[in-house]
């Protein structure tokens, strides 16, 4: 194999400078403006992120990011980090490892002008999200080649564009799983975020979302649909954990309609709690690292609707953070995009 000198680029979703409604609204007006993420008309996008939900959200949402910060700042931010960091350990001489988020700080423009600067032969874009969706591995990527595409020397350009399938990631998230005893527990609920239903839509060039398999096998155009790979993924874990249909359940979090991908894992929390669930186990294998949605959303709201409405215990399992497993797989998932040390 010949030698070339690769830049890894890492992308995560982003995160507010700090918890403050002013680096809120920043954040939140960056992603929203956003045409892979709020994908109706641009007149109608303007005025109601513009005009509305950010105005209304940012309070709302600081509030959460103060929950969230520690003293390390924002947990995604600070694990992004570490396994930059890990990974560069890892890769030695194979490839220099950056880290961007594709919303505010550290900027893909930033990474970008130390990677053209570097003269690299060959850019990896590695968005951290298992499961692809236009809104995060999709606009990762564009913002990174939107970029590039107007250097003077254009490197080979490569894309994780998803990893929901590779064997090291199931094994590691598996492994995390385990550690917390799922047999233990009355019922193991995957949650996943969700997404608006059109987005789904548009993934689905032969069959409606309302009457696709893909809860129960993967379709075959079911690759880059990215409810069919959520289930795929749930169903990946369940039999590396023994677990058996109706010990465990799918849904999705984190809407902001009702228009979002059912069924919703507070209604979902709501019903086992009625039903009698006293102890359930939460699983997100969505992200790869904590985060406000993993941390504030399912370990702190959603245990306490559990908790009032009959549940005794919430355990949110871990993300797969900076755990040496989680590093060692994101080597193997980059290992055929790399050439010899440089
Ligand atoms: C699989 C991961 C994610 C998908 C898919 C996704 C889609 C998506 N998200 C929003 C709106 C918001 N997301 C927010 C934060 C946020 N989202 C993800 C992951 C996915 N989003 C992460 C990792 C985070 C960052 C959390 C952190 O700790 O900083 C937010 C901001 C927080 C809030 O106000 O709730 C919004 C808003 C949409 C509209 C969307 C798909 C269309
Ligand atoms: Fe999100
Ligand atoms: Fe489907």
């Amino acid at each position: 194999m010949e030698t070339k000198k690769t830049a890894v680029i890492l992308i995560n979703v982003g995160t507010p400078d700090e918890p403050t409604v002013k680096a809120v609204r920043r954040y939140l007006s960056e992603f929203l403006n956003d045409r892979r993420v709020i994908d109706i008309p641009l007149v109608l996008q303007k005025i109601l992120v513009n005009l509305i939900i950010v105005p209304f959200r940012a309070p709302k949402s600081t509030k959460l990011y103060q929950r969230l910060w520690t003293e390390k700042g924002s947990p995604l931010l600070y694990y992004s980090e570490r396994v930059q960091s890990g990974l560069q350990q890892k890769l030695g001489a194979k490839a220099d490892v950056f880290m961007a988020m594709r919303y505010g700080n550290p900027s893909i423009g930033k990474a970008l002008s130390a990677i053209q600067k570097g003269n690299y032969d060959s850019v990896v874009i590695f968005p951290m999200f298992p499961q692809y969706a236009s809104s995060t591995n999709g606009t990762a990527i564009q913002a990174v080649i939107d970029q590039i595409r107007r250097w003077n020397t254009i490197p080979e350009i490569h894309a994780v564009n998803q990893f929901y399938d590779h064997p090291a990631f199931l094994d590691a998230f598996a492994e995390r799983i385990q550690s917390y005893q799922p047999e233990n527990f009355d019922h193991v609920v995957f949650s996943y975020h969700g997404l608006p239903n059109r987005h789904l839509e548009k993934n689905h060039p032969e069959e409606s979302i309302t009457t696709c398999n893909c809860e129960t096998a993967l379709p075959e155009f079911g690759k880059f649909c990215y409810k069919a790979t959520c289930y795929q993924t749930t169903r990946e874990l369940a039999s590396r954990l023994g677990l058996k249909v109706g010990q465990y359940s799918v849904s999705f979090q984190s809407r902001l309609s009702n228009n979002w991908m059912t069924p919703f894992t507070d209604k979902n929390l709501l019903t086992r709690a009625k039903q009698g669930s006293k102890n359930v186990l939460v699983v997100a294998p969505a992200f790869v690292a904590d985060c406000l949605e993993t941390t504030v959303e399912i370990g702190w709201e959603y245990k306490e609707m559990f908790i009032e409405n009959g549940g005794e215990n919430l355990q949110m399992v871990e993300s797969l953070n900076d755990s040496p497993r989680w590093i060692a797989a994101m080597q193997e998932i980059l290992t055929p995009y790399l050439g010899k040390s440089h």
